[in-house]
C-alpha cells in the first residue's frame, strides 16, 4: 500500500507502481488496459472524479444525491494504459424494486471490473453508509480496492490523516487490505494524475479495449437524457431525485434545413410519479421548465456539437419505481 504522506501533488512515476518490468521508455513497458468502478455513498464525488479522469463532462453530477442512474463509462487513454471507467449508481437500502435493480446492478458490475475504487469524502465522518459498502466490497475478493479518500481541498492536514487512518483500519476489521489509498481532491486537480497511474497499475496487460480518441460508449440519447434529468433535477426539493426519470422519445435533423446551418430536434418526456410533482417540475406558468429546458439546451448543444430544439413534456407515471412495467419503460 503507497499512503502519500500529504495531499500535495507529488510528481508522477514513468512506470505505474504496480509494473514490475523495465522501468523508462514506453517501448519495455507493457500495455495495461481494463475497467475500473467507483464506489461510495451517495454525494461522495465519484462522478466528478470521472470527468476529472476522463477530462470532459460524461458523468452527470449535482448537489443532490443519487442521480447516477445508469453506468456511464468514461475512458481514459494513455500511450501506457488505457482505463475505462464505469459509473455505477450508489449503494443504498432497497426500499424499492428499482432500488433492489440498481443493487444488483452494483454487485454485477464489480465482479466484471478490473479495480474498484471506494470514494469516501475527506470532510465527512466514515458512517454506517461507508461500512455497509465496504462491508459488501469486502465479498469482492478477487478484485483489488483503492480507497480514494475525495474532496481533500476541504480539510486540513490533520483531518485527512484521521481519514487516511480510519478507511486503512475499517478493512482491517474486515479482514483485506487495500491495494492503495489515495488521496485526491478533482476539483483542485490534486493528484488526478497519480490515481490514473495508481488504477491503471492495477489493469492486467492487454491491447487498448476501444479506439483512440473515443471518450464514452454511452449511447447520446441516454447522456442527452442524464443532462435534461440533471437541469431538471438543478434547485428542487431532497424527495424529487428518485421520482424523477428522463427518456429521449426522439431525436432527429430538421428536414429542409440549410447545410451551414443545422438543427436537431430533441423530444423528450420528463417522468414524475405524481400531480404535484408535476406542478414542482413545471412551475408557475411553466417558468422553471423553461429556465430547465433552456439549461438543458446549452448542455446538450455542448455535448453533440450542433444547435438544438428542444421539445420537453412532464408526464406522470404513477408509482413508476414500484412498477416493473413502466420500469421496463424507463430503461431499467
Ligand atoms: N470541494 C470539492 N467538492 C467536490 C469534489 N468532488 C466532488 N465535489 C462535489 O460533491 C458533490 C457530489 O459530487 P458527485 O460527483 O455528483 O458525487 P457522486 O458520488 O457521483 O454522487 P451520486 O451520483 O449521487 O452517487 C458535487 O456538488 C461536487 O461538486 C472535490 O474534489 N472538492
Amino acid at each position: 500500500m503507497s499512503v502519500p504522506s500529504s495531499p500535495t501533488k507529488r510528481p508522477r512515476p514513468s512506470v505505474a507502481p504496480a509494473t514490475t518490468g523495465t522501468p523508462g521508455d514506453a517501448a519495455g513497458t507493457p500495455h495495461r488496459a481494463g475497467f475500473a468502478c467507483f464506489v461510495g455513498r451517495p454525494n461522495a464525488g465519484k462522478s466528478t472524479l470521472t470527468n476529472a479522469l476522463v477530462g470532459t463532462k460524461v458523468a452527470i453530477t449535482s448537489g443532490r444525491p443519487q442521480t447516477t442512474r445508469h453506468t456511464v463509462r468514461g475512458i481514459v487513454h494513455r500511450p501506457d494504459a488505457q482505463l475505462v471507467l464505469v459509473d455505477t449508481p450508489g449503494l443504498h437500502k432497497p426500499r424499492t424494486l428499482l432500488g433492489e435493480r440498481l443493487n444488483d446492478l452494483v454487485r454485477s458490475t464489480w465482479a466484471e471490473v478490473d479495480v474498484i475504487g471506494f470514494c469516501l469524502p475527506a470532510d465527512q465522518k466514515l458512517g454506517p453508509g461507508d461500512r455497509f459498502i465496504v462491508k459488501e466490497l469486502a465479498e469482492a475478493r478477487r478484485t483489488p480496492k483503492v480507497a480514494i479518500i475525495t474532496k481533500t481541498d476541504l480539510v486540513t492536514r490533520e483531518q485527512l490523516a484521521e481519514q487516511l487512518l480510519a478507511v486503512h483500519r475499517l478493512a482491517g476489521e474486515l479482514g483485506f487490505e487495500w491495494a492503495e489509498i489515495v488521496p485526491v481532491s478533482a476539483v483542485g486537480d490534486d493528484q488526478v494524475g497519480l490515481l490514473a497511474d495508481l488504477l491503471t497499475g492495477l489493469l492486467p496487460e492487454g491491447p487498448p479495449l476501444y479506439p483512440d480518441g473515443e471518450l464514452t460508449d454511452e449511447p447520446e440519447q441516454t447522456m442527452v437524457a442524464e443532462l435534461i434529468r440533471e437541469a431538471a433535477l438543478e434547485g428542487v426539493r431532497d424527495e424529487l431525485p428518485h421520482s424523477l426519470a428522463v427518456v429521449v422519445e426522439e431525436m432527429l435533423p430538421r428536414p429542409d434545413r440549410p447545410a451551414d446551418r443545422p438543427l436537431l430536434d430533441v423530444h423528450a418526456n420528463v417522468y414524475v410519479e405524481r400531480p404535484s410533482q408535476k406542478a414542482i417540475v413545471i412551475g408557475h406558468r411553466g417558468s422553471r421548465l423553461r429556465e430547465v429546458g433552456t439549461t438543458a439546451r446549452k448542455q446538450i448543444e455542448a455535448l453533440l456539437g450542433t444547435p438544438i430544439f428542444l421539445d420537453l413534456h412532464v408526464r406522470v407515471a404513477k408509482d413508476w419505481q414500484r412498477d416493473p412495467k413502466q420500469l421496463r419503460k424507463l430503461g431499467f
